[in-house]
């Protein structure tokens, strides 16, 4: 398997070359040249099947060249050896046609840790077999630092560096990064928000320099390996709601559309997936590129969901390069009117792609409560908000009544037990597993969204190539 740029100008590589570079060279995202297929007796061969050898067959033809399949599965076996779940991503039915699929059994409390958990045992088996260093740079608002440092931290051939937007994270969150005291891993809280540490990552990968002498990666979703590892997800809750034979909808709390582009993957692969339903909050601009076409980025409005709070979407360039017809010069001249000016028009053949499987809702604070207060009186669920967001979305749907609409719960409810407080009245305790989060000491520095204070900062600190 090899990946293409959706810029079009960097070099095809295999997956090995692909998930140690993070983003491409051009400055574009890779994605597979072209989607594996899954036929329906293909679908069909995964029911009964547990987590990890979901995992295994969904994901070994696009890590085919770099791991054999017994090396895959090992890996999968540790990584989701850690999850307090034995189904690793547990559905929970709320009624008739909606259902819940908890994605936040791993050992930081979100979605993230499905894929981080893996990435860390990928970097430490590529990094063995050439005998190299890593310097991670990551972005955050909240929930990959915490996964992303959980994965590494403590392993001798990665330092990571994340950023996280000062004072914008819950107090769990920034505890989970902030607490984990290991030489190589070091947090910044940046004077800014979440989308300008996104832009400072970007342009540390951007500057050839500095990037090759540090060997920067990424644990962001600009890393494929992360949506490859979210895309199993999808294929194990459809087969148990009735796929192949039966299609399936999901609703996706979405902000960076990561999570949901790993649905659209396995559309693409050939799961029957009825619809992919984009939820966002009130930072809306997904919702107003997929519903009028226009992506233009507003400033940034901290909510009760900072998660989400974002307001450019780094994965949706992925979507715009396969549903627009995969040609990446365009895309190029498109993404840089886009960074200089801030807006664009979505293209007829981008509008078109998406229109077929994806629909949008712009979710307020008050739809959020409503969700959160619903799920809890009629199913005695308590939600996270941000999974709140998506199930607001999954029921003001007008789809068809008899497909089954499965929401992602994309984090713990505990990790934003404020939130869920002033909604719900009901403060959900964190789970043992978390530690004594309150207790350890925090150590982070603060630095200014300045190019130039970030990346003196990585230098002092990083190990440089030989
Ligand atoms: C709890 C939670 N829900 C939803 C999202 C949005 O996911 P994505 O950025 O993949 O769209 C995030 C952040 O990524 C998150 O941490
Ligand atoms: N919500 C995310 C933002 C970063 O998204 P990513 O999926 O691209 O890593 C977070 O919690 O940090």
């Amino acid at each position: 398997m090899h990946y293409v740029s959706t810029r079009g100008r960097a070099a095809a590589l295999g997956f090995e070359d692909v998930t140690l570079a993070g983003l491409a060279s051009d400055g574009g995202l890779y994605v597979p040249e072209a989607w594996p297929q899954f036929s329906a007796a293909d679908i069909a061969g995964l029911a009964g099947l547990s987590y990890v050898e979901t995992a295994v067959r969904v994901m070994r033809p696009f890590v085919a060249g770099s791991l054999t399949e017994d090396e895959l599965r090992d890996l999968c076996t540790t990584a989701y050896g850690r999850f307090s779940h034995q189904a690793i991503t547990p559905l929970v039915q709320l009624d008739h046609r909606h259902w819940l699929l908890e994605l936040f059994h791993g050992p930081t409390l979100a979605f993230k840790d499905v894929a981080l958990q893996l990435l860390g045992q990928l970097f430490e088996r590529f990094l063995a077999r050439r005998d190299d260093h890593l310097t991670i740079v990551g972005a955050t608002s909240g929930d990959t630092g915490s996964a992303a440092i959980d994965a590494v931290a403590g392993r001798d051939k990665v330092d990571i560096f994340m950023l996280h937007p000062d004072g914008r994270v819950s107090d769990v969150q920034r505890r989970q990064m902030t607490t984990v005291r290991a030489p190589n891993v070091h947090n910044i809280a940046i004077a800014g928000s979440f989308d300008d540490a996104q832009a400072l990552v970007k342009r540390m990968f951007n500057d050839a320099d500095f990037s090759a002498r540090f060997n920067l990666s990424a644990v962001n979703s600009i890393n494929w390996a992360r949506l490859m590892a979210q895309i199993v997800y999808y294929f194990y809750a459809a087969v148990r709601l009735g796929a192949p034979d039966r299609p399936v909808a999901f609703s996706v709390p979405t902000g960076n559309f990561g999570d949901v582009f790993a649905g659209y993957a396995a559309a693409k692969m050939g799961l029957p997936v009825a619809r992919l339903i984009v939820a966002t909050n009130v930072n809306d601009i997904l919702h107003r590129a997929l519903s009028d076409g226009d992506y233009s980025q507003g400033t940034v409005v901290p909510t009760a969901t900072p998660s989400m709070d974002i307001q450019v979407s780094s994965n949706f360039e992925r979507l715009l390069f396969d549903a627009g017809g995969r040609d990446g010069a365009a895309l190029a001249t498109q993404m840089a009117g886009f960074e200089s000016s801030k807006a664009m028009r979505l293209t007829n053949a981008q509008r078109e792609g998406a229109a077929a499987l994806f629909r949008s809702a712009r979710v307020d604070a008050d739809g959020m409560a409503l969700a959160m207060r619903w799920a809890h009186e009629a199913a005695g669920q308590v939600l996270d908000p941000h999974s709140a967001i998506g199930l607001s979305a999954a029921r003001a749907d007008d789809l068809d009544p008899a497909v089954p609409v499965v929401t992602l719960a994309t984090a713990h409810p505990a990790k934003f037990r404020d939130a869920v407080e002033r909604a719900t009245g009901i403060r959900p305790g964190l789970p043992a597993r978390v530690g004594s989060l309150f207790e350890r000491e925090e150590a982070y520095d603060r630095l200014p969204a300045t190019f130039e204070a970030v990346t003196a900062y990585v230098a002092d600190r990083a190990t440089p190539r030989a």
